[in-house]
C-alpha cells in the first residue's frame, strides 16, 4: 500500500491536536476522515455546477444531472454491478438502505409461517429494522449463532435456514468482531431454501474488495462516510429484476413515471426508489471517494487494516488484563480490535484515552443483542484505516498503560462504574 505517511498528507484534520495533544484517531469503523480530493468536489460543485437534477431543461442541470448519473455508474463499478446504474440506489446512510428493502419487500411480502433470518452479530440497523418487520408481518426472525471465536455457526445456518426462509440478512463484516463472514456461501444455502440475501457491507466495501455478484448478494447496503467520502450518502445496491419487482419506499417527485386523479406508476430503477430532491453533492464525492480508495487498491486497504489490527491484538495480548474479541490472532480480520482491561470501564477507558488524543469508541457499538451473548455490557474499539499506523497502535498501548495507572484514582472516581466488577 502506499506509504500511510503519503496517505496522511491528503487528511489534514489528521494534523490537529485535541486538548493539546496530537490526534490519533482509530474510530474508523464509526466514520473515516475525508481527503482533500473528496471534499474539494463540493466546492467544484457548489461553484461550477449546482443545479436540480432530471427535470432541468437549462445547462446546469443537465451538467449535475450527468455528474450525478456517473456518479452511480462509478459506484456501481466498484461493487461490482454489471447492471450498472439501475443497480445502484443512492440513500442517506446503510441504515435507510435496509430500511428500504425492509419496507419494500419484507413488508409486502411476509406472511405468516415465514421466517426472516439474521445473525447474533448483526448491527442494530439490521437487526431492529427486521424484528419490527417480523413483528408487524407475523414473520418469525430466526438468528444464527456466533461461536465463542467470533465465526458464524454454518451448522446452524443450515438447520434456521429453511424452505419457509424469505430472507437472510448478514453482516458481510462484523463492526464489533472484525469477523469476515462467508457471505457467499450463506447466500447459496439461502438461494437454495428461495430466499433473498440482503448483505450489511457497511464494513466491508470500505475496507476491502467487494464483488456483489461473487457473493451472489441480492441487495447490499453501504455508506459514503466510512469509505473516506461523505455523510448524508449511502448505497442499496440490488439486483435489476429484484429492484424492478420491489415496491418504492419514499414517494413523490422523480419517482414517478405517470400521475392521474386515480393513481399513479413509478419511474424505473433506481429513481424509482429515489423521491425528491436527491444528495447530489454527497453522490458526486461518494464517486471521488471510491477513485481515491481505488488508487490506493482495495486489497491493499484490507492488507494494511489487517496488519494493524494484528499488531494492536499483539500488542494488547502482551498483557493478561486485557480482553480482546472476534477471531483468534493470525485469522484474516477486518481493520478493528474490540476489547476491555479489568477494572476499567470502557467509557472510562475511553475518556483517559482521549486526554491523550486518542479516538477510540466505547459502548455497545449498536450491538446490544451481540454484547449479551459475549456477556459483557460494552467494549473498546480501535479501528484502523488508510492513514493509520503502527506508531499510532503504540500510542493506544502506551495510553492503556496511563489508564492502568490511573484505575485505582477511576475506581474512587465518580467516573467510576462497577458493572465490569
Ligand atoms: C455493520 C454496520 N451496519 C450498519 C451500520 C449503520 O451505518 P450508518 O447507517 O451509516 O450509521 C453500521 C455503522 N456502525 C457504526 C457507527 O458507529 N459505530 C459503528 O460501529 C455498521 O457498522
Amino acid at each position: 500500500m502506499a506509504d500511510p505517511a503519503h496517505v496522511r498528507d491528503d487528511f489534514p484534520i489528521l494534523d490537529r491536536e485535541v486538548d493539546g495533544e496530537p490526534l490519533v484517531y482509530l474510530d474508523n469503523a464509526a466514520t473515516t476522515q475525508t481527503p482533500t480530493q473528496v471534499y474539494d468536489v463540493f466546492r467544484e460543485y457548489y461553484e461550477e455546477y449546482n443545479a436540480n437534477v432530471h427535470r432541468g431543461i437549462h445547462g446546469l442541470s443537465h451538467e449535475a444531472s450527468i455528474a450525478y448519473e456517473e456518479a452511480h455508474e462509478r459506484i456501481a463499478e466498484f461493487v461490482g454491478a454489471s447492471g450498472g446504474l439501475e443497480e445502484i440506489v443512492f440513500t442517506k446512510n446503510a441504515t435507510e438502505a435496509v430500511n428500504l428493502v425492509a419496507y419494500g419487500f419484507g413488508m409486502e411480502e411476509f406472511e405468516p409461517g415465514d421466517n426472516v433470518v439474521v445473525t447474533e452479530m448483526e448491527h442494530h440497523a439490521s437487526l431492529v429494522t427486521w424484528q419490527q418487520v417480523a413483528r408487524r408481518t407475523g414473520a418469525e426472525i430466526r438468528y444464527v449463532r456466533v461461536d465463542e471465536e467470533g465465526h458464524l455457526d454454518m451448522e446452524h445456518a443450515a438447520e434456521v435456514i429453511d424452505d419457509d426462509t424469505r430472507m437472510l440478512s448478514v453482516a458481510h463484516v462484523s463492526n464489533v468482531l472484525g469477523t469476515v463472514n462467508p457471505v457467499a456461501d450463506l447466500a447459496d444455502l439461502a438461494h437454495d431454501h428461495g430466499a433473498l440475501v440482503f448483505v450489511d457491507g457497511a464494513q466491508s466495501v470500505p475496507n476491502r474488495p467487494v464483488d456483489v455478484e461473487a457473493l451472489d448478494a441480492d441487495f447490499l447496503a453501504f455508506s459514503g462516510h466510512k469509505m473516506a467520502g461523505p455523510t448524508g450518502i449511502g448505497v442499496l445496491y440490488g439486483k435489476r429484476h429484484v429492484l424492478e419487482e420491489m415496491e418504492p419506499f419514499l414517494y413523490g417527485g422523480e419517482m414517478i413515471r405517470h400521475v392521474t386523479f386515480e393513481g399513479a406508476t413509478w419511474n424505473r430503477p433506481p429513481w424509482k426508489f429515489e423521491a425528491g430532491t436527491p444528495p447530489i453533492a454527497e453522490g458526486i464525492a461518494l464517486a471521488a471517494a471510491a477513485d481515491y480508495l481505488d488508487e490506493i487498491g482495495m486489497d491493499a486497504v484490507a492488507a494494511h487494516e489487517n496488519d494493524l489490527a494484528q499488531y494492536a491484538m499483539r500488542r494488547l495480548e502482551e498483557r493478561d488484563d486485557v480482553a480482546v474479541y472476534g477471531v483468534p490472532r493470525g485469522e484474516e480480520r477486518s481493520g478493528l480490535v474490540s476489547f476491555n482491561v479489568d477494572g476499567v470501564h470502557g467509557h472510562d477507558l475511553s475518556s483517559v484515552l482521549n486526554d491523550r488524543g486518542i479516538a477510540v469508541r466505547a459502548g455497545d457499538h449498536c450491538t446490544q443483542p451481540l454484547h449479551d451473548r459475549l456477556e459483557i455490557p460494552g467494549s473498546v474499539r480501535a479501528s484502523f484505516y488508510v492513514y493509520n499506523t503502527e506508531r499510532e497502535v503504540d500510542a493506544l498501548i502506551d495510553a492503556l498503560e496511563n489508564a492502568r495507572q490511573h484505575r485505582d484514582d477511576l475506581v474512587a472516581s465518580d467516573r467510576f462504574h462497577d458493572r465490569f466488577a
